[in-house]
């Protein structure tokens, strides 16, 4: 399994990303979106897989925005696993951790990051050689000190905090040596994408970038 850490050095080695996390309602939003998210400085996108766009969306995305990097997120078995690198997804994001994931992960050709907020699955984590995880929901299981708190004891762990995370509380999880990257739904807010309204996207996304340069 590559590392995430591997892409952030090809797509943004000069920054600490901020990965959106995109629910695609309308496949028709999905090209416009990421071009959007793209002009404002995010190559990263988390396409989730909650609505049943999300796979076509990974493909549409991958063959007509090639300056983006392309992951899939809400992906919680293994059928959807092996669906999202069908179509090329180039890492994959879940918002927990189960035995069968892991295990399952062992033999991705892309980077798996697994949802995480307690010791236990950490170590769980850990058991399957997977030390890039997602502390989610970070601002609901306790934000900053319950962070720094859960990655003392596992010094191995990179996290990227998600859940909560918007444009005044980002740079603060950014900050942390602990932190890789931070995810979130604020630079597209769902009102946004029905509006189709790229440009205050793209807006949102220079913001958050411009901010959070090192
Ligand atoms: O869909 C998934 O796979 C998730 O893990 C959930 C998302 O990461 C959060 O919903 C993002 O949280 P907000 O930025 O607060 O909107």
């Amino acid at each position: 399994m590559n590392s995430f850490k591997q892409l952030i050095e090809n797509y943004s080695p000069d920054q600490k990303p901020i990965l959106p996390v995109i629910v695609i309602n309308d496949l028709a939003h999905a090209v416009p979106l990421a071009q959007a998210l793209v002009a404002g400085g995010i190559p990263f996108l988390e396409i989730t897989l909650r609505t049943e766009h999300g796979l076509e969306a990974i493909k549409l995305i991958k063959q007509e925005v090639p300056e983006a990097c392309v992951g899939a997120g809400t992906v919680i078995n293994e059928r959807q696993f092996e669906l999202c690198l069908d179509m090329g997804a180039e890492f994959l994001i879940s918002p927990g951790i189960t035995k069968t994931l892991a295990h399952y992960a062992q033999d991705s050709p892309v980077p798996f990051v697994p949802g995480i907020a307690n010791a236990s699955n950490a170590m769980l984590a850990l058991e399957h050689n997977i030390n890039e995880v997602k502390f989610f929901p970070a601002e609901q299981a306790g934000g900053i000190p319950m962070l720094k708190a859960l990655a003392a004891p596992f010094p191995e762990l990179s996290f990227c905090p998600t859940g909560g995370i918007n444009a005044e509380n980002a740079g603060a999880y950014l900050s942390l040596d602990t932190a890789m990257a931070v995810g979130g739904s604020w630079v597209c807010p769902s009102p946004l994408i029905e509006q189709q309204n790229w440009a205050e996207i793209t807006r949102l996304s220079q913001i958050a970038t411009s901010h959070l340069k090192q």
